[in-house]
């Protein structure tokens, strides 16, 4: 699995502005924040569906109605093409 090239990293302010790149680069993270825990629970439920989907998974964590996730391909050791993709199908859900 390769890391994300220099071009695609250039792009990624871009293509996923809703994302913050780690300070180390290896990893891409958004904050979401919905209605209730049941809203959020049905957003990661979503995910779950896509992260499957993809055999692409997210690191994350839920506090009631705030949805953490951070991205990396740890067979690549940081960023890949697959945290990209997957990005873009979450932030497609909302
Ligand atoms: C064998 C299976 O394809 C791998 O373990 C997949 C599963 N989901 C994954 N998710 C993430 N985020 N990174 C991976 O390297 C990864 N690898």
């Amino acid at each position: 699995m390769q890391q994300l090239d220099a071009a695609a990293r250039e792009a990624l302010p871009t293509l996923l502005p809703d994302w913050s790149p780690a300070a180390d680069g290896r990893s891409i993270r958004r904050e979401f924040r919905f209605a209730d825990f049941g809203a959020a629970w049905g957003f990661m439920s979503r995910v779950a569906l896509l992260a499957e989907r993809q055999d692409h998974h997210p690191d994350w964590r839920n506090v009631w109605n705030r949805v953490e996730i951070t991205l990396t391909t740890h067979d690549a050791g940081g960023l890949s093409e697959r945290d990209v993709t997957l990005a873009r199908a979450i932030d497609a859900l909302l």
